[in-house]
């Protein structure tokens, strides 16, 4: 795939409402405007489940903070006529280096819920990872894919574990969806504390949020967790049990989702080839805060296990809100991209158009990114990676080894 696909002129989006939606989206030209527009839509309570962060917000805030910090060294002169953001995730072709993070309870922003991210996805060739708590079943989210597309599913490990067994059979069945993406980073759920709009406050865990009657959004339905857990979330999991087990139940390979140290991205590379990936991330600061943002860990990564990169492919997500942070992510050695909660302002600001504007607005400035100072083809980044080490050393200073 060789640049960005024009949703607009998508065949499997040639229908006149949705061409209407998209035309009323084109407007929006960033993501804050995208998230604008879904405050206005949203009801408190889906607004609040996305906004929220743990404690103080330090680690939601620098995940964006520290991408600004972050200065590209554009070089000039270099053939960028075609220009390929098509790349692979864990040897599955994929039409950006941009994935769909798991989150959870998508219906409570709009009533297309995970079926319309899936389809927005499915225009772009960008893969979606389903949440272990999504509002709708895998089967309905993967049901209107396109053949081509990919799908990870996020994997909560639950208490009683026959629950999660009976998810993954359910999994195993679904051809298009790829790989586990076990997430470790919430053993026990974080804790949201009351947002500006003074809401109650929700986790990702919860698997239950009905939003009150009397809100008349969209997003006010009866919202619930389609596969709900009855144990509650494991927080006895480790390490060699865990992916033993996982190993019983199903053959997907696996990518280890909130890594935070390089000491446990060494850890995960011991379980190669099992594990294909992993994915660093502080779960959008949701969880613990103050726990480092992405980028950090992927420079630990680099300085004292770069080995993990051969063995593993590492990816990021976290804070991402321009093309240009994608870059910086891609250069600095992710092999893609995670983006969240700007899904879910897409998701509130206009479905299934609103989420395609988001997918269509984080790639396209990668896109004049790549062209304006890098080279034609994303692959082709890695060549920057010891240029923009050598500049932002500081950041590695700002690497502190807390808790080691
Ligand atoms: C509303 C919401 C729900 C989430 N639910 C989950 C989830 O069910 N499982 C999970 O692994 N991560 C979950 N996350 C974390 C995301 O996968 C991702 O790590 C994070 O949102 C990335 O940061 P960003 O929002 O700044 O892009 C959720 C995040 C949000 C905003």
């Amino acid at each position: 795939m060789v640049g960005i696909p024009n949703a607009d002129e998508h065949p499997s989006r040639a229908n006149k409402s949705h061409n209407k939606e998209l035309l009323s989206m084109q407007s929006l030209q960033s993501l804050d405007e995208l998230e604008s527009l879904a405050t206005k839509n949203l009801n408190k309570k889906a607004w609040s489940f996305n906004y929220a962060a743990a404690g103080d917000s330090i680690s939601k805030e620098l995940d964006q903070e520290v991408y600004r910090s972050i200065l590209l060294r554009p070089r000039v002169l270099v053939n960028v006529k075609e220009c390929d953001l098509s790349t692979t995730i864990i040897g599955q072709r994929v039409g950006l280096p941009i994935f769909v993070s798991p989150m959870a309870m998508a219906r409570l922003a709009h009533p297309a819920g995970e079926a319309g991210i899936s389809a927005a996805c499915g225009v772009f060739g960008a893969m979606h990872i389903i949440s272990n708590n999504a509002s709708m079943s895998p089967e309905e989210i993967v049901g209107g894919a396109t053949p081509e597309q990919v799908f990870g599913f996020q994997l909560y490990i639950q208490t009683d574990r026959a629950e999660s067994e009976a998810v993954l059979a359910r999994i195993n069945k679904l051809p298009a969806i790829k790989c586990i993406v076990l997430t470790v980073d919430e053993p026990v759920p974080g804790k949201h504390e009351l947002g500006p709009r003074g809401i109650e406050p929700y986790n990702d865990m919860q698997t239950e949020i009905l939003s009150p009657p009397e809100e008349s959004s969209p997003s006010s339905t009866d919202v619930r967790v389609a596969v709900p857990s009855v144990s509650g979330p494991a927080s006895d999991a480790e390490w060699e049990t865990t992916l033993q087990w996982i190993a019983k139940h199903t053959s997907l390979p696996i990518i280890i989702k909130g890594i935070q140290t390089h000491e446990d991205a060494q850890i995960a590379a011991t379980y190669a080839p099992r594990v294909k990936g992993i994915i660093l991330s502080n779960h959008g600061g949701r969880v613990l805060d103050t726990a480092p943002p992405a980028i950090h860990t992927l420079l630990e990564i680099r300085k004292y296990c770069p080995e993990v990169r051969e063995k593993l492919e590492v990816m990021v997500d976290g804070g991402i809100r321009r093309g240009t942070d994608v870059v910086k992510a891609l250069c600095l050695g992710a092999r893609a991209v995670g983006i969240g909660r700007a899904v879910f302002w897409g998701l509130g600001a206009g479905g299934v158009a609103g989420v395609e504007r988001t997918l269509q607005s984080s790639p396209t400035p990668s896109l004049t990114v790549i062209k304006n100072g890098f080279g034609a083809e994303i692959t082709g980044l890695d060549f920057f990676n010891g240029v923009i080490d050598e500049e932002y050393r500081f950041l590695e200073d700002a690497v502190k080894k807390v808790g080691a």
